[in-house]
């Protein structure tokens, strides 16, 4: 096993009442890099998703994390080991403040109740912490704002602001740009730039003009195998990932998306 590997997948099988949803898959993401994990409508990778975060347990298959099996483990026990994961599940409580949430996100990365932060001081740095994480994702200014009350694309922001806070060595990207229109898109872009500083990143993606500016690698999966793996470049000039991706709507096919961009 090699340290330059923060995980990896060893034939994963995910068979869902005899039907194969996520096929002998092995992933290796290197440590630093922005992985992202594509392919047409069912191709497998929610499921994919959701057996590194144990939401699912695999059939069959490991799961290591910097080199140790963490295919026993429980979501709660991966989440604290560093494996965390954003967007798609909403993680922020719309009726809070952006910065009551944070709080809350800071608490439970504690893993400890209010009393942790009583003292008057410890209440301070709890607050400063709140208010470097607002920034980091441009949300200072709206720090009382409440969550209900901010647009979208803010919302987004804040939810991966409360991923930040526990302070993941992995953090998982469910379609970060989900339902986002153009300027939302290039702020998530660089949002997520922004938070792969100093950590790894896997994520789901069907928007392939952001996977072509983010990634540094690119797993393909359709019906539940990878399909190929290599560079933005490579995979969307590979003739197999063009044919997976015709005639689905959501999906176009690499170089569709490029001309409608
Ligand atoms: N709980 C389940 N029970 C039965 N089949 C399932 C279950 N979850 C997923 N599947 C099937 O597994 C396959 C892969 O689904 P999955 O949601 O992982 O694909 P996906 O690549 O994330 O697709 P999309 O891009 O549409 O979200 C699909 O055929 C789906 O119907």
């Amino acid at each position: 096993m090699s340290e330059q590997y923060v995980l990896e997948t060893r034939n994963l099988v995910k068979e869902f009442k005899g039907f194969v949803a996520v096929d002998d898959v092995n992933l290796k993401i290197r440590k630093g890099h922005i992985h992202a994990l594509i392919g047409p409508n069912g191709a497998g990778k929610t499921t994919v998703f959701n057996l590194l975060t144990k939401f699912l347990i695999p059939t069959r298959g490991q799961i290591l994390f910097k080199g140790k099996d963490i295919t026993p483990l429980k979501s709660a026990a991966i989440a604290r080991r560093g494996i965390v994961r954003s967007f798609q599940i909403s993680a922020v409580f719309p009726h809070m403040t952006a910065l009551e949430n944070i709080r809350v996100a800071l608490q439970t990365a504690e893993n400890n109740s209010y009393s942790f932060w009583k003292s008057g001081a410890s209440l301070n740095k709890l607050n400063q912490r709140c208010m470097e994480l607002l920034d980091s994702v441009g949300l200072a200014e709206f720090a009382n704002t409440t969550t209900v009350e901010l647009a979208y694309g803010r919302k987004r922001a804040l939810e991966l602001a409360t991923t930040l806070a526990m302070e993941p060595e992995l953090l998982l990207l469910d379609e970060p740009t989900q339902g986002m229109g153009g300027e939302d898109v290039d702020s998530v872009v660089e949002l997520v730039r922004k938070a792969a500083q100093g950590r790894t990143v896997l994520m789901v993606e069907h928007n392939l003009s952001v996977v072509s500016k983010l990634c540094d690698r690119i797993t393909v999966l359709a019906q539940g195998a990878v399909l190929t793996e290599g560079e933005y470049g490579e995979v969307s000039a590979d003739p197999r990932v063009r044919e997976v991706y015709m005639g689905t709507a959501k999906d176009k096919a690499p170089a569709e998306q490029e001309a409608t961009q």
